[in-house]
C-alpha cells in the first residue's frame, strides 16, 4: 500500500514591531531615520508632492543636528533603549512561548527592519503570523503604518500564510497590570499629590480623519471607550488613563490626562489637548508640588519618556515651583509584561 501522506502542525510566527530609532546618534543617521519617518504619508498626510519638499528638503535638515544631541544624551552603553529592550522582549517571550512559536523582532524605521523579521518568519515556514506592533492604543500614524508596511511586503510573497494583527490593547489586564506594579513601587517609596498620564500627542485631523460614521468630535464621545471609538485614539487614550487610575485607587480628580511630543506649531495645526507642558506649569500653583508621570503610549524606554518626561518636564516643573516630578520606568522586559504578551498571542 502507497504510504499515506503525514501532517505536522508547523510554528506560529509572531512579528514584535517597534516605531524605529537612529543606528547611531550622529546627525547623519539621525537625518536618515527622520527622513524614512517623516515622509511616512500615516505620519505626515500631505500630497507627496508638498511632503518631501518640505520635509527631507526644510524640516528635517534643521531638525537632525537638534535630535542627534539628544539622541546622544539618551544613548548609553546598550545604545538605544528602544532597540535593546525590544530585543530583551522577544528573546523572552520566545522562552516563555516555547518552540511551537518563533518570535521577530523589527522595527517600523530603520534597523531591524521588518522586511529582515518577515523574511526570518518566512525562511521557517511558519504556517501563520500574528503581527503585534507594541502600541497599547491604535493611531494610524504608529499601528496602522506597520500594519501598511507588513502587508506592503507579503503583497509580493506567492504564498500568503494566514496573518493576524493585534491592532490595540489599551485594557489588556497584563499591560495595565504591569504599568500598575511599576506605578505601585514608586508609590511606595514616597507620597504624591497627583498623577498625570502623559500620551504622545497626534494631530487632532487625524482623529476626526478615523471617526467612525462622524462618531468622534474631540469633545464627550471619546470619554467612554465602546464600538464607536474603538480605535479613536484620544477614546484609548482616556481608557488607559481609567483602567491605570482604578488599578492604582485613583479618584478622579487625582490624576490628568495629557499630551506631549507636538510636533509643529500648534497655530497652524493643532494637536490633541491638554498639552502636557502647559498643564504641569499649572500646577504648583494650585499646590501640587509632587508628581508621579506615567507615559503609557509606549511600552519600552526611549526618547519620548527617559528625556521628555523624565528630564525635560521635570525640569519645566522644578522651574514652575514644584518640588518632585518621578517617571515611572516604562516596560521594557518585566516579567508581568513578558508574560502579558505571551498571554496575548496565545489568545490570538
Ligand atoms: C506611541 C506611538 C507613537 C505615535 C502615535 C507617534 C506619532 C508621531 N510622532 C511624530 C514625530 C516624532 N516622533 C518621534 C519619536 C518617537 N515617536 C514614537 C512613537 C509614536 N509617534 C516613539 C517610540 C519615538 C521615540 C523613538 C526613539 O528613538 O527613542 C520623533 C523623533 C524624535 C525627535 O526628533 O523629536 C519625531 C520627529 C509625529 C509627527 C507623529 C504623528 C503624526
Ligand atoms: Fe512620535
Ligand atoms: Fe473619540
Amino acid at each position: 500500500m502507497p504510504a499515506s501522506p503525514t501532517s505536522s502542525k508547523g510554528r506560529t510566527g509572531v512579528l514584535l514591531v517597534n516605531l524605529g530609532t537612529p543606528d547611531s546618534p550622529s546627525t547623519s543617521d539621525v537625518r536618515r531615520y527622520l527622513n524614512e519617518f517623516l515622509t511616512d504619508a500615516r505620519v505626515i498626510d500631505m500630497p507627496a508632492a508638498l511632503r518631501y519638499p518640505l520635509f527631507q528638503g526644510l524640516v528635517v535638515p534643521l531638525r537632525a543636528p537638534k535630535s542627534a544631541k539628544i539622541y546622544q544624551q539618551l544613548w548609553d552603553e546598550r545604545g538605544s533603549p528602544l532597540l535593546y529592550h525590544g530585543l530583551d522582549l522577544q528573546k523572552l517571550v520566545q522562552e516563555t512561548l516555547g518552540k511551537d512559536y518563533l518570535v521577530a523582532f523589527g522595527m517600523r524605521y530603520q534597523n531591524p527592519s521588518i522586511e529582515a523579521a518577515l523574511q526570518q518568519l518566512r525562511d521557517a515556514a511558519v504556517d501563520r503570523i500574528i503581527v503585534l506592533p507594541l502600541f497599547p492604543q491604535y493611531a494610524a500614524a504608529s499601528t496602522g503604518s506597520v500594519q501598511e508596511k507588513v502587508m506592503d511586503i507579503v503583497k509580493d510573497w506567492w504564498v500568503v500564510p494566514s496573518i493576524s494583527f493585534i491592532s490595540t490593547f489599551v485594557d489588556d489586564p497584563g499591560f495595565i497590570g504591569t504599568f500598575a506594579t511599576l506605578g505601585k513601587a514608586e508609590m511606595a517609596k514616597r507620597d504624591y499629590d497627583h498623577v498625570v498620564f502623559s500620551y504622545h500627542g497626534i494631530p487632532e485631523r487625524h482623529v476626526l480623519k478615523g471617526s467612525h460614521k462622524g462618531y468622534c468630535k474631540l469633545g464627550s464621545c471619546c470619554n467612554s471607550y465602546n464600538k464607536n471609538n474603538r480605535y479613536c485614539y484620544r477614546a484609548q487614550c482616556f481608557e488607559t488613563s481609567r483602567q491605570l487610575a482604578t488599578a492604582l485607587g485613583l479618584g478622579p480628580e487625582q490624576y490628568t490626562t495629557t499630551f506631549q511630543s507636538r510636533l509643529q506649531s500648534r497655530l497652524r495645526d493643532p494637536w490633541l489637548q491638554p498639552y502636557t507642558d502647559e498643564v504641569l506649569k499649572t500646577l504648583p500653583g494650585k499646590g501640587i508640588k509632587n508628581v508621579l508621570a506615567f507615559s503609557p503610549a509606549f511600552v519600552a524606554d526611549c526618547l519620548e519618556t527617559t528625556i521628555e518626561v523624565g528630564e525635560e518636564f521635570k525640569e519645566m516643573f522644578e522651574q514652575a515651583g514644584g518640588a518632585h516630578w518621578q517617571l515611572v520606568p516604562s516596560l521594557n522586559s518585566h516579567p508581568q509584561w513578558v508574560q502579558a504578551v505571551a498571554d496575548m498571542i496565545r489568545r490570538n
